[in-house]
């Protein structure tokens, strides 16, 4: 937690949901129409083929709907791609940028990344850029510097609170069930908050930095818990609408 900051828990359900899905995101909306910490906000990215139902569901919720991924470009001959301007279209207003997985599997660099960030700002989007380390980089003792490298490298000088959230995501603990200590998260987190700091000056203070990487109902009061962690990016468990509400309730027992 940051003291000032309003706490983001937010899903990403990757490369999974048909419309059968979209019961889990009903109840994921009524569960927080129903008494979740009005303090904590939230928002579900789902695949692009789900965007406007799921936009059209939480319309009526305190829930945010998000794309997962966006081109650095507008409109054009991008065959299979969809720009920022589409998702916000489609009822956006997050989209996730640099995600590991982007990273890893289709050689995104750190140039891109700060391209995506710059064109979800150009459609009214709110930026979600993801970094952090892989298992080999930390047992090499490079978790710090490949922070300060994306940092760096993935976030656009003009980011603010308003236009941009950081995701911390250990790439070793995306779908392992394994976590970082909360130790080395606290490291790591204010890590990202003082490099943060040096490039985008006061506003840092205020700009929410997540955590990412198997988050469960089980280990979020643990997680969430950690200074400078300013609420969750949660794969698998986004998919259960108990498993998600069960992570924001962890939430409200930190915040109370
Ligand atoms: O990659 C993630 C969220 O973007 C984390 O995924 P898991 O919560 O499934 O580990």
């Amino acid at each position: 937690m940051t003291p000032g900051i309003r706490p983001l828990v937010a899903g990403n359900w990757k490369m999974n949901g048909t419309s059968a899905s979209l019961n889990e995101l009903r109840m994921i909306g009524n569960g927080f129409m129903s008494g979740l910490d009005a303090e904590t906000e939230a928002l579900v990215c789902v695949p692009a083929t789900l965007l406007s139902h799921a936009a059209e569901i939480l319309s009526r919720t305190p829930v945010h709907a998000g794309g997962e991924d966006c081109h650095t470009k507008e409109s054009g001959a991008y065959t299979g791609c969809i720009s920022a301007e589409m998702l916000k279209d489609a009822g956006a207003s997050h989209v996730i940028v640099g995600h590991s997985e982007c990273r890893e599997q289709r050689g995104e660099d750190d140039a891109t990344v700060q391209a995506k960030a710059a064109a979800a700002w150009r459609a009214g989007l709110v930026a979600i850029i993801c970094i952090g380390e892989t298992q080999q980089q930390r047992e090499a003792g490079a978790t710090l510097e490949v922070l300060s490298r994306q940092v760096a490298g993935s976030v656009p000088p003009s980011a603010t609170p308003s236009n941009t959230v950081i995701a911390y995501e250990p790439v070793w603990a995306i779908g392992t069930g394994l976590t970082p200590t909360a130790a080395d998260v606290a490291e790591a987190h204010a890590h990202i908050r003082e490099r943060l700091s040096e490039k985008l000056g006061a506003s840092a203070t205020k700009t929410r930095i997540l955590y990412g990487g198997s988050v469960k109902p089980s280990n979020a009061v643990e997680l969430l818990g950690v200074r400078n962690v300013d609420g969750a990016l949660v794969g698998g468990a986004s998919l259960k609408a108990a498993d998600f509400l069960g992570i924001a309730e962890a939430y409200r027992s930190i915040s109370g």
